[in-house]
């Protein structure tokens, strides 16, 4: 069966905590029981109270890592989050570009819960030039969506209008997250797809601080049930309810922003679904 199993890659950089990035990434793969891979593009020192610093890989070290993964597993879908400055999101680019790694879901990580820059400012033009034309989903959270559009969102409207721009920019399926408290009692994200259909995916709001990582959690989780076979629309909501259970049902680690409990189960789904 080894060649039968569903393979993913993770490109983003690690969280010595525990809680995001490559960590949140291969924990969500592992629960929804597909195998994840890992280039690592930058290290940080973080824990729940924040990220202390980081260190972008040399490019030679980029390319190594996707070379030997390509050469040897079969990749079905593929994720990106922390990219750090221009010369990483270059390399990850050249490399997305060299390598058929199926589709692929762009989390365009910019800064930590904890405020910290996890992409310098000059990249944030690379990411939008070169990086979106290759997403098959872009999941900006309401910061990195305003970043990317120039515009302010306040409310609901303003969602759906800058993943129209978005759209406008070339990427093809958007998810912009509601996570940054947009809607009263309720956590809303706002899904335009290829064809122009467009959608909510709505839970309630959870009040706690243990947030870190559902950016990664939850395209981590679209990623994986994308390597499956699923459509962009069942992938975006079984992402949805997995993150959900994840913040629901919370675990006690660190003092600070609180990773998610990824152990949690989406309610009524078996366990070889
Ligand atoms: N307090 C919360 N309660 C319920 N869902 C939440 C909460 N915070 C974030 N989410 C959900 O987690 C997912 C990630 O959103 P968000 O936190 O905005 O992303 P990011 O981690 O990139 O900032 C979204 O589906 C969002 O609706
Ligand atoms: C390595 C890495 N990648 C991504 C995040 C974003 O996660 P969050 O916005 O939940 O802090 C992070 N803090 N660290």
């Amino acid at each position: 069966m080894v060649n039968g199993t569903v393979q993913t890659l993770t490109i983003a950089g690690t969280d010595s905590g525990g809680g995001a990035g490559v960590m949140a990434d291969i924990k969500t793969m592992q629960e929804r029981h597909v195998f994840s891979a890992a280039v690592v593009v930058a290290v940080t020192a973080q824990n729940t109270l924040g990220v202390a610093d980081f260190m972008a890989m040399p490019k030679k070290m980029i390319d190594e890592q996707f070379k030997s993964v390509a050469e040897d597993l079969k990749i079905r879908a593929a994720k990106t989050g922390m990219l750090a400055d221009v010369p990483t999101v270059e390399a990850v680019v050249e490399n997305l570009k060299k390598y058929d790694l199926g589709p692929l879901t762009v989390d365009p990580v910019m800064i930590a819960k904890g405020g910290a820059r996890l992409l310098s400012e000059d990249a944030i033009q690379t990411v939008k030039t070169e990086l979106l034309p290759l997403a098959t989903i872009l999941t900006p959270n309401l910061p990195e969506a305003e970043e990317l559009t120039g515009m302010q969102i306040k409310s609901e409207d303003d969602m759906k209008t800058a993943a129209q721009k978005l759209q406008d920019m070339g990427v093809k399926n958007v998810l912009v997250k509601g996570g940054h408290n947009i809607s009263e009692g309720k956590s809303s994200d706002f899904v335009l797809l290829e064809d122009g259909n467009s959608f909510w995916v709505t839970s309630p709001r959870v009040d706690t601080n243990r947030t870190h990582g559902t950016g990664d959690t939850l395209s981590s989780c679209i990623t994986a049930e994308l390597a499956k076979g699923k459509s962009v629309e069942d992938a975006i909501r079984i992402g949805k309810r997995y993150v959900s259970a994840t913040i629901a049902d919370g675990i006690q680690v660190g003092h600070g922003h609180g990773p998610l409990n990824h152990w949690a189960k989406i309610e009524g789904e078996n366990d070889d679904d």
